[in-house]
């Protein structure tokens, strides 16, 4: 990439437009203009880095190569008629959580380059994981243009069943808000046992940090990992009835799930 390329267009500067465009810009990915009239959003602006309001203050003539969707998606239907004109030439990556390739395309026309990803918080380290889908509509140097920007915030996972989009929201784009309500439980558990709150809450984070490192730091599936602390009759044992219980965290991780991946559908029918 280099910055004699046409420029791409951000729309929304919120957390996860954020972090895309620090992934972009750490792999010298410049020429950005982002659509965001929030007041925080003129914090984005640097070299090659430009923040206008809304859609109407671009230049008549500008022809972004890439329009990335970063809005929530009940922000859609106002936004994306107004892309329309881009849709000649331009790959369209949304990261809108339930809204389809089809819905897209019904804004923008049936031959619109369209790419369908969710990727999760944890890019804002470069740590993140996408899943995306891209329409036929999409040529081959628009899917490796989609795979350059999305995978300078993590890894990338292409499908080809779109459908799968809604359970991946559910599992992986919503994923951290689970391990953090997991730390948040476990510091509340630790202050009813009569730890003190600084040291629980300390216990609580290290632990969570430490277990997600031991298990980026080698093969071992996590069930190795959980069993390698349960010793038998020991205490851990005690602890893991209670959570493994069927009706326990498998049932309600599956409840959980299951709502989510429908929330998805329902975000892409209505809003
Ligand atoms: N947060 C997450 O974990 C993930 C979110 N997503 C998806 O990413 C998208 C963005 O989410 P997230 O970054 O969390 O949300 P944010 O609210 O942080 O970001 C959205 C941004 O869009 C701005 N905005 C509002 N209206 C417009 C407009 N008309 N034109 C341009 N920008 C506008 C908002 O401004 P203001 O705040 O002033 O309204 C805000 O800055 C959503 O569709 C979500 O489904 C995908 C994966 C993970
Ligand atoms: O909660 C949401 O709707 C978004 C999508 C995945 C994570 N956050």
């Amino acid at each position: 990439m280099t910055a004699t390329l046409p420029p791409l267009l951000l729309i929304g500067g919120g957390k996860m437009g954020a972090a895309m465009l620090a992934g972009w810009r750490e792999r010298g990915i410049s020429q950005v203009v982002v659509i965001d009239p929030g007041p925080d959003a003129a914090a984005l602006a640097a070299d090659n880095i430009t923040v206008i309001p809304s859609i109407a203050a671009l230049d008549p003539g500008f022809a972004p190569r890439a329009v990335i969707l970063a809005v929530k998606p009940q922000v859609a239907p106002d936004v994306i008629p107004g892309l329309a004109r881009f849709a000649g030439t331009a790959l369209f990556v949304s990261i809108m959580a339930g809204k389809t390739i089809a819905f897209l395309a019904g804004h923008l026309g049936p031959a619109a380059a369209i790419v369908r990803a969710m990727p999760n918080t944890p890019a804002a380290i470069r740590q993140g994981i996408t899943v995306a889908c891209a329409a036929r509509t999409v040529t081959p140097d628009q899917h490796a243009l989609a795979q350059t920007l999305l995978g300078a915030v993590g890894a990338v996972e292409f499908v080809t069943a779109e459908s799968l989009l809604d359970a991946v929201t559910a599992v992986s784009g919503g994923g951290p808000a689970y391990v953090f309500l997991l730390t948040e439980l476990l510091e509340t558990a630790a202050i009813e046992q009569g730890i003190p709150p600084d040291l629980a809450r300390r216990l609580a984070r290290q632990t969570v940090i430490g277990s997600a490192s031991l298990l980026a730091a080698g093969d071992d599936p996590p069930a190795t990992l959980r069993r390698a602390v349960t010793s038998p009759k020991g205490t851990t044992e005690r602890a893991l009835a209670v959570l493994m219980d069927h009706d326990a965290w498998p049932a309600a991780m599956s409840r959980a799930i299951e709502a989510a991946t429908a929330r998805s559908r329902e975000l892409g029918e209505t809003g």
